[in-house]
């Protein structure tokens, strides 16, 4: 309810959020099932908010589902009790449980969470030839400078690096990695190997597999586009109606650096400076007049040009318009602190999805990552907690939270990743079973003192539930040895 003193809007609401990324979407959502006669405020930078749809249910942890923009009259429509402002949080004072909007209203809270996600951790601040990818606006930029591309420096080896390799059509991509194999923060140097065909392939369109689409774009960034702040995090498939395509004739051309990183960019006439030599790369560029805009020198002493570099290297918590006059703490990782019922260090402050960090002592097959799952499960229990502890009780941690589960696709495979998939936290004491198919499935398995400790399933695998159980139940496997991945075995009936 909207209240005028002076010339300043005033508002109170029962449960504030802000952020319309799926985090802050699911906790509106889940609010108006908790507490369907207060009012919830979401307060959204943008005006489209994301939204989780079709989910379907793999596992008992692990879903997949597909995300929507929608402006954000849609989501009031759905749920009467949620009033979307369009407007940034410029300040919060959380003693008095107050927020400062852009459009200078001031909103009055009973109970706040924060869902304002992260925005790209560049290598470079302020450089125009290095872009990061995060919403709908910057893949927009990043397609119109790539139509005009030869080659490009992609740097970073996680989600966003994996997914531009593969989609990156008709330009020549130097992908820079700080480690021995690609993809590491999602798959080890075996699945790596398993993967590499699909990089020295030609996956032009006709040849990759067909993917569904999975990313609705409901487009109104050139309508209104008022506030300075990121637009949500893109999510699941956001590649597969992008075209990513460059200017070279060679349809699919990867070069991987390993174990460097960016030491410094510089401009022709730095480079003629430092009279460094360019690698003298074989390029399969076509017509080239030998110069480019930019050069990019790594930490291995090689130098490249090219038109523009990508940092893909992960996400910083947009926190700033929080901190000033507040005394939240911050995790190492610059993330709110969270505690198992989402509280931030301040009373009455929440907080979910990509801007907080866990400080909870977590499960021992769940950890953090920054991904679109547990945005949506943060958002569904923040709201489960800011109701409980309206009606004075504890909420119970949620189930989601027992096991790290996710599921995605690279380089056209379903990847599915089940507890400590990388050996997460077990040092040197741990086993590896492996079972590899080439070209068809990738199966990995981690095992302590004989136990399921986490697995990585790529390809029709078919393992996920069983491989789920083994782990949550943590049912002594020493007895099967290599037997466990035996493909003459139907494991699902063994483990009935
Ligand atoms: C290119 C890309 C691909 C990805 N692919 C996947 C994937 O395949 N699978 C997966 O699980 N995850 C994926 N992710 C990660 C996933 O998108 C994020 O983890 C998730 O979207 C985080 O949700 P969030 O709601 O916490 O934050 P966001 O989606 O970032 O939403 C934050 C919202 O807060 C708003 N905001 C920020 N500051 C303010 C302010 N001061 N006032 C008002 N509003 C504000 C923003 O405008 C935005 O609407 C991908 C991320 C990227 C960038
Ligand atoms: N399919 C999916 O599930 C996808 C998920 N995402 C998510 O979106 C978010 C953003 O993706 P992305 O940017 O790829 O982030 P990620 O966290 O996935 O990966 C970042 C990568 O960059 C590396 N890195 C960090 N700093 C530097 C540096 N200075 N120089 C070189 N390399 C560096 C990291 O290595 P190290 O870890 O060793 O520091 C890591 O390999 C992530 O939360 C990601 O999980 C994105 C796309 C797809």
């Amino acid at each position: 309810m909207a209240t005028s003193s002076s010339a300043i809007i005033r508002r109170n609401c029962r449960f504030a959020i802000v952020g319309g990324g799926i985090a802050g979407v699911t906790c509106a959502e889940q609010l108006v099932v908790e507490c369907p006669e207060e009012q919830v405020l979401l307060i959204s930078a943008t005006p489209v908010i994301k939204a989780v749809r079709n989910v379907r249910k793999i596992t008992r942890t692990l879903e997949s589902f597909d995300v929507e923009e929608k402006p954000s009259t849609q989501l009031e429509h759905e749920c009467p009790n949620v009033q979307v402002i369009h407007a940034l949080v410029t300040k919060l004072d959380a003693q008095h449980h107050k927020l400062f909007l852009s459009d200078g209203s001031v909103v009055m809270y009973t109970k706040l969470c924060i869902c304002t996600g992260g925005r790209p951790k560049l290598i470079t601040k302020g450089n125009p030839y290095v872009l990061g990818i995060r919403d709908t606006e910057t893949v927009k930029l990043f397609q119109e400078r790539l139509g005009s591309s030869k080659r490009i420096v992609v740097v970073g080896n996680g989600g966003i690096a994996i997914e531009l390799v593969y989609e990156i059509e008709n330009c020549q991509v130097i992908w820079a990695i700080k480690h021995n194999s690609i993809g590491s923060t999602f798959f080890d140097a075996g699945a790596a190997e398993f993967f590499l065909p699909q990089l020295q392939s030609d996956t032009s369109a006709e040849n990759k597999p067909l993917k569904r689409t999975k990313y609705t774009v409901y487009d109104v960034t050139k309508k209104q586009k008022s506030c300075d702040a990121v637009g949500g995090a893109l999510g699941p498939d956001w590649a597969t109606d992008v075209v990513m395509k460059g200017k070279a004739e060679h349809i699919h051309d990867i070069h991987v650096e390993h174990r460097c990183e960016v030491e410094a960019i510089l401009t022709p006439d730095e480079l003629l400076e430092q009279k460094l030599t360019p690698e003298g790369l074989v390029l399969k560029l076509g017509s080239f007049d030998g110069s480019w805009p930019v050069y990019v020198k790594l930490t291995n002493g090689k130098v490249y040009g090219c038109d523009f570099v990508v940092s893909a290297t992960g996400v910083v918590p947009n926190v700033e318009s929080f901190l000033p006059g507040n005394q939240f703490e911050l995790s190492e990782d610059g993330g709110m602190s969270v505690n198992d019922q989402l509280q931030t260090s301040l009373p009455d402050v929440y907080a979910a999805g990509d801007v907080c960090t866990c400080t909870w002592t977590p499960a021992e097959h769940w950890f953090q990552m920054k991904l679109w799952t547990q945005g949506k499960q943060m958002g569904h229990y923040a709201a489960r907690c800011m109701a409980s502890h309206f009606r004075g009780e504890l909420a119970v941690l949620d189930f989601c939270f027992e096991l790290f589960a996710h599921v995605t696709r690279f380089f056209g495979y379903k990847v599915v990743l089940l507890g400590l998939y990388n050996a997460q936290g077990l040092g040197r004491d741990y086993e590896i079973l492996v079972r590899v198919t080439k070209g068809k499935e990738y199966v990995k398995v981690i095992l302590k003192d004989g136990r399921m400790m986490g697995a990585v399933l790529i390809g029709d695998t078919d393992l996920e539930e069983t491989f789920e159980n083994l782990i949550l139940n943590q049912m002594d496997l020493s007895a099967y040895g290599e037997e466990l991945l035996n493909p003459n075995i139907d494991i699902e009936d063994y483990f009935d």
